[in-house]
């Protein structure tokens, strides 16, 4: 399935980290919707390269999220590329973009690309440090962040981000009523079938990250818990 306007459940697979073959061909068999690579520490094109090509073993759809130009290569059937909405830097919402669409503007394919409208909320992730994301938010905000994405910007998904921790399941039920037509993902500290199901009943879809490399017996569970 490559409509990701139907995806309720995703496995984020990072490059930097060890998966056995017989992990990833049951995270890969799963009945989830589809993987995406992606990471923030010492992701390169070796590591992508590698997992990507393991991954193509399955008939799952694979995507590559971009947080480091140096580390784009061919092959993933789409490139999601963040923008965060609320960091404090015009780096990680518009210049890295800049950047790497004048090295590659000539050869891209843009019907490829998807912008995810990100919104980092957990102070104490790698990622809300890097893009340097103002993460005290009220729930306005964040809902307010959502209107922007969708009226403004018309960006295909919005991310709310807690990745290694649980978020606040009301800014996740609030910010989905303020969409209609940006998808609502939910990622950060799912860690079995029943945190799974609580966000899906409001995110479009739920990515499921870390809990594969620590119980992947309860990552699986996750799959079937929302679809
Ligand atoms: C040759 C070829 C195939 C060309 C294709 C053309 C193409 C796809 C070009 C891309 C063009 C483009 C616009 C690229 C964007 C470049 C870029 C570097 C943008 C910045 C991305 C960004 C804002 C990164 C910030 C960090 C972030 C939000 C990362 C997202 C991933 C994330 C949160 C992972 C979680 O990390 P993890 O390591 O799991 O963290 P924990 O430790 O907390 O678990
Ligand atoms: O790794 P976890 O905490 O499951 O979060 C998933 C994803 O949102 C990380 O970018
Ligand atoms: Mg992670």
């Amino acid at each position: 399935m490559y409509d990701i306007n139907e995806w309720k459940h995703v496995f984020k697979l990072d490059p930097d980290k060890e998966i056995s073959d017989e992990d990833l061909e049951k995270i890969c068999e799963s009945g989830t919707d589809g993987i995406i690579v992606g990471g923030s520490d010492n992701i390169t094109e070796d590591n992508v390269l590698n997992l990507m090509s393991r991954i193509r073993r399955y008939l799952i759809p694979c995507v590559l999220e971009v947080s480091n130009a140096e580390a784009i290569i061919p092959g993933f059937d789409l490139y999601f590329i963040p923008t965060v909405l609320n960091s404090s830097s015009t780096r990680w919402i518009i210049d890295l973009h800049h950047e790497a669409v004048k090295e590659f503007g000539e050869i891209m394919n843009w019907e490829e690309l998807i912008v995810e409208g990100y919104c980092i909320l957990n102070p104490d992730c790698k990622a809300a440090t890097l893009a340097d994301a103002k993460t005290d938010l009220s729930i306005e905000d964040v809902v307010a962040y959502a209107r922007v994405a969708e009226n403004m910007f018309h960006l295909p998904i919005f991310y709310l981000e807690y990745s290694g921790k649980l978020g606040d399941i009301t800014v996740v039920e609030q910010t989905k009523k303020a969409l209609t037509s940006t998808k609502l993902f939910y990622g950060g500290g799912i860690t079995s079938a029943e945190e799974a199901k609580n966000f899906a009943q409001y995110a479009d879809a739920v990515v499921v990250g870390n809990i594969i490399y620590t119980d992947l017996n309860a990552a699986l569970q996750t799959v079937e818990a929302v679809k």
